[in-house]
């Protein structure tokens, strides 16, 4: 294990047929490491969000310049806004390449707003599982000033569009989906 690392023991679980263990554990340290590499596994470098995790951790310790991590650590109005505006931006999307980029761009956002506050993907994982263990539903309905305000939104970027002239319009048009979004929220 990584020096000045540690990891505590969540749970013990017995495969299907008893020969096997699976010990799942939290990691912690600077860097939490379980492989004297100094990585979290000793099967090479985590990939995907747990790799994002890890560069914006130590970006939080330290950052080269230039970085836009750092100026969204340095500034939450700009992360709050980037965070709304994704956000948008992915509920916009209708082709299958744009949703995955634009919900690479949320994660990222929101991994930068938790990482910020100590907060880990093990914490949100932790969250999810337990509601995966809950029976009862909750309404899930949307606050009316979340729509109004996505009209508002919507509605300043047509006109933002319009006022570049036709082809940018045409290009930055809302889908049929945002318009009546618009429509529902403005009656
Ligand atoms: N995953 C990301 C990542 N996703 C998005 N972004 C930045 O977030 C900003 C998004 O803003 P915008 O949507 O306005 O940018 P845009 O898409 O060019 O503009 P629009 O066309 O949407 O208006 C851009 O500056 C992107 O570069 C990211 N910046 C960094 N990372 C990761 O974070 C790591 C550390 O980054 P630095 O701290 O900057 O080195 C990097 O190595 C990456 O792994």
């Amino acid at each position: 294990m990584g020096v000045g690392a540690w990891q505590r023991l969540c749970r013990v679980a017995v495969d299907s047929d008893g020969d096997a263990l699976r010990f799942t554990v939290r990691q912690y340290g600077s860097p939490p490491s379980f492989c004297h590499r100094g990585t979290l596994t000793c099967w090479g470098f985590p990939s995907g969000l747990r790799a994002l995790q890890e560069t914006l951790q130590s970006r939080r310790g330290s950052a080269p310049a230039g970085s836009y991590t750092k100026r969204l650590f340095d500034d939450s109005t700009l992360l709050r806004s980037k965070l709304v505006e994704e956000a948008q931006e992915l509920a916009e999307a209708e082709e299958p390449d744009d949703i995955a980029s634009e919900a690479a761009d949320l994660l990222f956002f929101a991994l930068v707003r938790c990482v910020a506050a100590g907060v880990t993907i093990a914490d949100v994982e932790a969250h999810l599982d337990a509601r995966a263990l809950k029976l009862a539903r909750r309404p899930g309905n949307a606050k009316a000033s979340r729509d109004s305000a996505a009209a508002a939104i919507l509605s300043d970027k047509a006109k933002r569009a319009a006022d570049k002239g036709p082809v940018a319009a045409w290009s930055q048009a809302p889908s049929a989906g945002a318009l009546a979004l618009a429509a529902a929220a403005a009656a």
